[in-house]
């Protein structure tokens, strides 16, 4: 803001005016900054936190009881519902889509030694995804002899999709993204309205229904969820395509589920594909690999949709707890075992 005069002489007169407009501009200077800053804490703070009553927000002192009743955000600052599959507001997004006529992609990649999931995977979503709509499952794979042979009803079909590509871990998750948007900008946009994207080494234990339905969903982290902002593991390279500056972001995403609009969902992976190639050419991938780019698309385009805990659960001494697990990650749940735990639960 510029609140200078040039004039070379000032009379007694001039000087009085020029105090005013000095004071004036001053005090608009601290009215503007106030209001900046409040715009950022209001950017930043969960419109409800589940930990309120600790002495720091959000984080939960030792001992603390959550009440499991209450503590759940129903609505984000920027007035994205946060979903909890139980809740009225979700029996009446379901009412809404009952009326409705739509097909629904899902997408998972199946290489290598993870084909071993992928029954279990299709199985548990025969019986709790969606229920009664059409699916089409497109299993994006290496080898066409893992697709399991079941008969499915007649409106919901497995599809799969041969990828030539490696099955190393590392190498995947740079390349998920981009083979995300070649298939939707080759099949995938032409044949549904909403596309979903799922790690395989899930299992589907209770309904998932269209209350998941939206233009760009996200799914909350389960051991990020009520903590505050700084202690979420987004990308600190401030190189990386991925980076997040201090202070920036709402929430901590996981990569195991996430969709919308096919035409938003195909934004969001030809974003995140051109991150990622961007960093490799400086040989460079963040260190949440895939959720660090997903992460940063996000706070740039808000989700209009946000899946609780609920769909996206692991056992873990970090997770909150949810009234229901309705989707769970057998391998994430692994990583959180201790070694010795390991082999009882068959990881
Ligand atoms: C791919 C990826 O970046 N995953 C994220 C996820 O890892 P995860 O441990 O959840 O990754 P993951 O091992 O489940 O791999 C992701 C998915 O890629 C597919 N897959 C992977 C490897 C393979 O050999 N074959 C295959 O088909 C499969 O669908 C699998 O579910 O969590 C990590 C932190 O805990 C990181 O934040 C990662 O960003
Ligand atoms: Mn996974």
């Amino acid at each position: 803001m510029v609140c200078v005069s040039n004039s070379a002489s000032p009379t007694g007169m001039e000087r009085i005016t020029k105090r005013r407009l000095f004071l004036a501009c001053l005090a608009l200077s601290g009215v503007i900054y106030f209001l900046r800053g409040r715009k950022a804490e209001l950017r930043n703070m969960p419109a409800f936190s589940p930990h309120s009553d600790s002495g720091v927000e959000g984080i939960p002192r030792e001992g603390d009881q959550v009440d499991e009743t209450i503590h759940f955000l129903n609505v984000t600052s920027w007035y994205a519902p946060v979903v909890w599959g139980d809740s009225t507001e979700s029996e009446r997004r379901r009412g809404e889509f009952a009326y409705r006529t739509f097909r629904t992609g899902l997408v998972v990649f199946v290489l290598g030694r993870y084909s071993q999931y992928l029954l279990r995977f299709v199985v548990s979503a025969e019986r709790y995804f969606l229920p009664g709509e059409s699916i089409v499952y497109y299993i994006m794979t290496d080898n066409l002899r893992s697709i399991p042979d079941l008969e499915l009803p007649e409106d919901r079909e497995l599809r799969p999709m041969r990828v030539a590509e490696m099955p190393q871990w590392n190498h995947l998750s740079k390349v998920r993204m981009s083979l995300l948007a070649e298939a939707i900008r080759g099949t995938i946009a032409k044949e549904v309205e909403y596309l979903f994207c799922m790690d395989v080494d899930q299992e589907f234990i209770n309904p998932v229904g269209t209350e998941i339905l939206g233009d760009l969903v996200a799914t909350l982290h389960p051991e990020y969820f009520g903590l505050p902002l700084y202690t979420f593991p987004y990308e600190k390279v401030k190189l990386s395509r991925a980076f997040v500056e201090e202070g920036e972001g709402d929430f901590y995403y996981t990569s195991e589920l996430y969709g919308g609009l096919c035409a938003e969902v195909y934004a969001l992976a030809e974003a995140c594909s051109r991150f990622i190639l961007q960093d490799s050419e400086m040989g460079y991938h963040a260190m949440q690999y895939e959720e660090s780019y997903l992460n940063r698309y996000l706070i740039n385009h808000r989700p209009t949709l946000l899946l609780s805990p609920e769909y996206s659960w692991w056992d873990s001494p970090r997770t909150l707890d949810v009234p229901i697990q309705r989707i769970v990650s057998l391998g994430r749940q692994c990583a959180s075992l201790e070694p010795q735990n390991k082999e009882t639960r068959k990881c």
